[in-house]
């Protein structure tokens, strides 16, 4: 599997230099230069995890070397920093991001290295709480931010321990990159746990991959049946 590794170069450096009336400065410039790169990762098939957000990753599976190319070009202009970049690969998404960011930090700053690896399949397992919205308990916002923080603790460190990378997607929706042979494990997290569903996307790359596992917990939902479903084709 592949996963590009980009890092945000002095990132620390740079959040030093603009005093401390800053973090609002660092937030809008963070999440602009996510939403910049989200919508660009997505044309070309991928989907941005802005991860720490001085360290994002790329799924890069099914993804030409040419538009990933273009994309780091591009985040290079949009980054208030210098940016330097590597395509990890291992047999998961954890090995892949894991050897990319080792490549990383031998890079210079403003240096991208894209070296060439066969496609696998990408797996998104996307993961959601039954009856988040209408759960009459909760008394606040920040309740339901908290079960949903839980929930997304729980999923990360099931997923990590079968090699996956994790994400919280807003609301109470976790989306998990894994390798096809973690499918299996995947289903048993939800068969034992009736508070969760998870549908399965397996793609040609990551937009593909979201658009089924989006697609399967939709199918659920109609159904009203099953915990867990797989699409593939
Ligand atoms: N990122 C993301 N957020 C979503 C998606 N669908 C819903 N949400 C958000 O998640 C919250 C919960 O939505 P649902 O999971 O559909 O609501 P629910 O009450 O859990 O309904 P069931 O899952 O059918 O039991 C919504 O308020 C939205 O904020 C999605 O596909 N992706």
């Amino acid at each position: 599997m592949k996963m590009l590794v980009l890092e945000l170069y002095n990132y620390r450096e740079w959040t030093e230099i603009l005093g401390n009336d800053r973090e609002w400065k660092i937030q809008l410039s963070q999440h602009s230069l996510v939403s910049k790169l989200l919508e660009r990762s997505s044309q070309i098939g991928g989907i941005l995890l802005p991860m720490r957000y001085d360290l994002l990753l790329i799924p890069s599976d099914g993804l030409r070397k040419s538009s990933l190319m273009n994309l780091l070009r591009y985040s290079s202009r949009l980054s208030p920093v210098a940016v330097r970049a590597c395509l990890g690969y291992g047999k998961n998404p954890q090995k892949a991001q894991e050897e990319g960011y080792k490549c990383v930090k031998n890079l210079d700053p403003g240096q991208f290295r894209l070296d060439s690896y066969p496609d696998s399949n990408v797996v998104v397992a996307h993961f959601d709480l039954n009856g988040f919205t209408d759960l009459t308990f909760r008394t606040n916002v920040y309740d339901s931010f908290v079960e949903a923080q839980k929930f997304y603790m729980d999923i990360l460190s099931t997923t990590y321990h079968l090699g996956g990378v994790a994400q919280y997607m807003g609301g109470d929706n976790i989306v998990a990159f894994l390798s096809e042979e973690e499918i299996d494990q995947v289903a048993s997290i939800v068969e034992n746990n009736p508070r969760i569903k998870v549908g399965i996307g397996v793609g040609v790359n990551a937009r593909d991959a979201l658009r089924k596992a989006t697609k399967a917990l939709t199918e659920i939902r109609k159904e009203r049946r099953g915990v867990w479903k797989i699409l593939q084709e």
